[in-house]
């Protein structure tokens, strides 16, 4: 082993009693059982319901609430410590007794949370406890989760908490209590990507999740969406507005992120005066907190950059013959004349044929006005501060896949051909399928962001993060085309089906997840696929199980604008020591008083653990391992005297 390294080591480890107690210690570590990890994918924006299965760990604080306290305790009761550790501000203001009983009712609480956070920090070493405290009550926590059964312990317990009443820090107490009773529960989040787009607001999704300490994200369509357009990609830029105005989502961006929207609003409002906007309509009503915008007017809006949009889209590929997708160039396939389109050599009659804006003799080139509203939103993207701090931590830690702990995670798909083969896609002179796709598109996508240096290289890879949002060799996208102008323009539901990859499935096939789990250098027969991106239907009797257990569709309907189509409220897959379950959510609704009852997923346990899996038999039991060798060599260069120890004061 190099002595550079193991010098630097030494400066960690000075002397022999150091690296023997890191070495008594890690050892320690790999025998505890593995923590929770949580899975979730496709949320859409669906901030409230996230919130909740977050922070009720996806079910697993209540049903840790029902093992710990169902002999002693009422259903209501432990409903209500389950409500209070998820929101305890609001459930602390909500709580209505007599002063007397106000504190007895906090000091049981008390209690209460003290032997959850007990329970729930069994798995971990204290100095990992530690490190989810909250910083102002760390001294008290590390004293309640270490006091013995002795009496005197007992007494001085009791003391603490009377002192915690006494000097009234019992609300800040229990809200920091519950904070580390849910940081305790999930050991790690991973987002299986789609968070951005449909729901009201993902920004404050991403203020969530950037204050969680370990997450990592595997990107999905609508997220690069949103990456490409706080890059600069205009195309993605007027995409995500688009998406947004379609869901009357002006909160997120005016208010989120604060685009400014007055010159689009302006220009809309004008040009299409005359104009009733039908197809524009957005799907939903009454959305936004601040500042409602006029039903009518966000038809308009939604109409004035859908044309923008196809525009852009239509110059974009006119940049890039390579992508193969020039019959995606409809504006320039509409005869006026007639009121038609030609898409895939048919012709089709236009429901909406007002095109103010577009020039007949070059139909993608923007109207001066268009260009100038363009620019003011070009503005707003790049200088939106919360949105470069998002889009940030989606680069920090996000990737197009992951591999921990024997599952292999991504969004979409890995493009495949009908036979069963992965699929080549040409970039460049060069071919890549498999892992090497995916592994190129990571460096892509991270060039788009980072090249400052406005080449034509980075132009490329902003472009390219378009293509990755709808092209149909994207392992994001997955689908022959995506059928935006269909949507708005033809009637009826011919020329508008968008066909899955292969993919979807031949994934029913045991041999086909193997082969992918092969082709990623994991263990085909133990390990899993984890998925989102298309909405299991379970309503008609789809499941979120394929290939004989080996791997999961967990994207169930999240987002509300989907549940319709999925009977549920989405999926979360729950990898504990002893268990891979899937937890089935029903709808959130917080109108309803008793909505927290009636909200508990339902839990499938979908593969039992052989032996509690531990630490040791994890990725981070490798790394510890590897640690582990490291020190046992500096330990013997100290007792060699090839390297001198420093004895500390
Ligand atoms: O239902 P919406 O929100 O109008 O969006 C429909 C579009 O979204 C897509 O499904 C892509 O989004 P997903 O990644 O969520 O599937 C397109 O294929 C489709 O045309
Ligand atoms: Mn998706």
């Amino acid at each position: 082993m190099d002595i550079k390294y193991l010098q630097l080591l030494a400066k960690e480890y000075p002397n022999v009693e150091t690296v023997a107690s890191e070495i008594i210690n890690l050892n320690a570590i790999t025998c505890l059982p593995k923590g929770t990890e949580l899975f979730f994918s496709d949320i859409h924006g669906e901030y409230e319901a996230f919130l909740y299965q977050l922070r009720s760990a996806s079910g697993e604080i209540k049903n840790k609430i029902d093992q710990e306290f169902c002999k002693t305790v009422t259903e209501q009761e432990r409903i209500q410590l389950s409500r209070l550790i998820c929101y305890p501000e609001q459930v602390l203001s909500e709580v209505t007794f007599s002063k007397v009983q106000l504190r007895e009712w906090k000091k049981i609480t008390i209690y209460r949370l003290v032997h959850m956070c007990k329970t729930v920090s069994s798995k971990y070493t204290r100095s990992k406890v530690r490190k989810k405290m909250p910083k102002d009550f760390a001294y008290i926590f590390d004293e309640f989760l270490n006091v013995t059964d002795d009496m005197n312990q007992e007494y001085y317990y009791a003391k603490i908490i009377d002192t915690i009443l006494d000097i009234q820090m019992e609300d800040n107490f229990i809200i920091a209590i519950c904070e580390l009773i849910r940081k305790l529960s999930v050991d790690r989040l991973h987002i299986i990507g789609d968070i951005y787009d449909r729901g009201p607001r993902p920004d404050i999704i991403m203020e969530e999740l950037h204050n969680y300490q370990d997450v990592d994200i595997q990107w999905g369509n609508h997220d690069i969406s949103w990456m490409g357009a706080a890059a600069g990609n205009r195309a993605l830029m007027a995409n995500v507005i688009r998406m947004a105005i379609s869901y009357n989502n002006f909160d997120v961006l005016e208010d989120g992120y604060g685009i400014n929207l007055r010159a689009l609003s302006n220009f809309a409002a004008e040009t299409y005066k005359e104009d009733d906007c039908k197809q524009f309509m957005p799907h939903v009503h009454d959305r936004n907190q601040f500042d409602p915008v006029d039903f009518l007017l966000a038809a308009k809006m939604h109409k004035a950059i859908t044309i923008i949009q196809l525009k852009l889209e239509g110059q974009l590929l006119n940049r890039h013959p390579e992508y193969s997708m020039e019959d995606r160039r409809l504006l320039e396939k509409i005869n006026i004349e007639k009121n038609s389109v030609a898409i895939d050599g048919k012709e089709y009659p236009l429901i909406d044929c007002n095109f103010p804006t577009v020039n007949t003799e070059s139909p993608l080139e923007l109207s001066q006005e268009e260009q100038y509203l363009m620019d003011v939103l070009a503005h707003s993207f790049h200088n939106s501060r919360l949105l470069h701090k998002h889009i940030r931590f989606l680069y920090a830690k996000g990737s197009m896949y992951k591999k921990i702990n024997g599952n292999l995670l991504y969004h979409g798909c890995i493009p495949m051909t009908e036979e069963g083969e992965f699929y080549p896609v040409s970039f460049g002179n060069k071919d890549y399928k498999g892992v090497e796709l995916l592994d190129f598109l990571d460096v892509m996508v991270n060039k788009a962001y980072f090249h400052w240096d406005n080449t034509k290289e980075q132009e490329e890879a902003r472009d390219f993060l378009w293509y990755l949002w709808c092209g149909s060799n994207s392992p994001l996208f997955g689908k022959s085309k995506l059928s935006m102008f269909e949507n708005y323009f033809i009637k009826g539901s011919k020329g508008k089906t968008e066909i899955y990859n292969p993919y979807f499935r031949l994934i029913q096939q045991e041999e086909i997840c193997k082969k992918i789990l092969k082709e990623f250098d994991l263990d085909e027969n133990t390990s899993h696929i984890i998925n989102g991106h298309v909405p299991v239907r379970l309503k008609e009797g789809e499941s979120p199980i394929k290939g004989n257990g080996r791997l999961f569709i967990i994207d169930g309907g999240l987002s509300k604008a989907y549940q319709p189509k999925t009977g549920i409220a989405g999926y979360t897959l729950i990898y504990s020591s002893r268990h891979l379950s899937l937890a089935e959510h029903k709808p959130f609704c917080p109108e309803k008083e008793d909505h927290l009852i009636g909200c508990a997923p339902a839990l499938k346990v979908v593969e039992t653990m052989p032996t509690r899996i531990l630490v040791g038999d994890t990725d981070n039991g490798t790394i510890i391992r590897e640690r582990i060798k490291e020190l046992r060599i500096l330990l013997n260069h100290y007792r060699d005297g090839i390297i001198k120890e420093t004895k500390q004061k």
